[in-house]
């Protein structure tokens, strides 16, 4: 969502359907969504825009999805209840209160809802996957999760057959090139972490990824 400016938003609308009407797959991240009433409320615009991913914090998640069923005309307009309050752009709940409200939010929308945190979860609605490739650290690099959101629409747009697995391997390499990036810091702290997952991201190889990916489907039967 970045700045919300009037034109700004405008212009990430114009965008976004410019690439549902040209078949391109997008990514939403919800910044900051449920922090204050504007951003939830311009979040609800751009997710109206259907996005092929959208991609937040157990706390965004949450928020979304509240109002995307108040929006609606259903029930839960009340806001996304204590464990999914915001604050600020960071999350105050665990990605695993998150998992059901975006297995909703999935079959709303028809798109994939991805949850980052200790776990990373991704559905589609029907399928659920966990990643297991996360790094703490990484909560005290700002904007760590827009970067990775930029991640996933690399992946969905290599795949975009198969955005529910793209986002998902999106998760694994990211986390792998921060574990990798940290282990290789000259100190272990955040400044080092960013430089570090910036040149582990660009070194990754194929072997680093099928050896590490931590990609578990958890769907019901699979
Ligand atoms: N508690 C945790 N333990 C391990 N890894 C985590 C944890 N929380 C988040 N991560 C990892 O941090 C990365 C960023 O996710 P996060 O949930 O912090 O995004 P965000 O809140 O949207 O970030 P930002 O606001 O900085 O853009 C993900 O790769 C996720 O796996
Ligand atoms: C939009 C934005 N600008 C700096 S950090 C950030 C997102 C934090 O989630």
């Amino acid at each position: 969502m970045g700045t919300l400016s009037v034109d700004w938003v405008a212009s990430k609308k114009l965008a976004a359907k410019r690439a549902v009407e040209l078949g391109k797959p997008w990514v939403l991240d919800p910044v900051g969504c449920g922090a204050t009433p504007v951003r939830t409320a311009a979040c609800l615009d751009m997710l109206a825009c259907r996005p092929t991913v959208v991609r937040g914090n157990a706390s965004e998640v949450m928020a979304l999805q509240a109002a995307a069923v108040a929006a609606a005309g259903g029930g839960g307009g009340g806001g996304p209840g204590p464990a999914g309050r915001v604050r600020g752009v960071d999350s105050t709940a665990a990605s695993t209160d998150a998992v059901e409200a975006a297995r909703l939010l999935a079959r709303q929308y028809g798109c994939v809802v991805a949850v980052s945190g200790a776990v990373d979860y991704v559905t589609d609605g029907s399928r659920l996957v966990a990643v297991r490739n996360g790094e703490e650290l990484l909560t005290s690099v700002t904007a760590a999760g827009c970067s990775l959101t930029a991640l996933i629409a690399a992946f969905v747009a290599a795949a975009p057959g198969q955005a529910l697995l793209a986002t998902a391997h999106a998760f694994a390499v990211f986390g792998l090139a921060a574990q990798e990036g940290l282990r290789l810091a000259p100190r272990p702290g955040p400044g080092s972490l960013r430089v570090g997952l910036l040149d582990c991201l660009h070194l990754m190889d194929q072997a680093t990824v099928a050896g590490g990916a931590l990609v578990e489907e958890l769907t019901p039967g699979s």
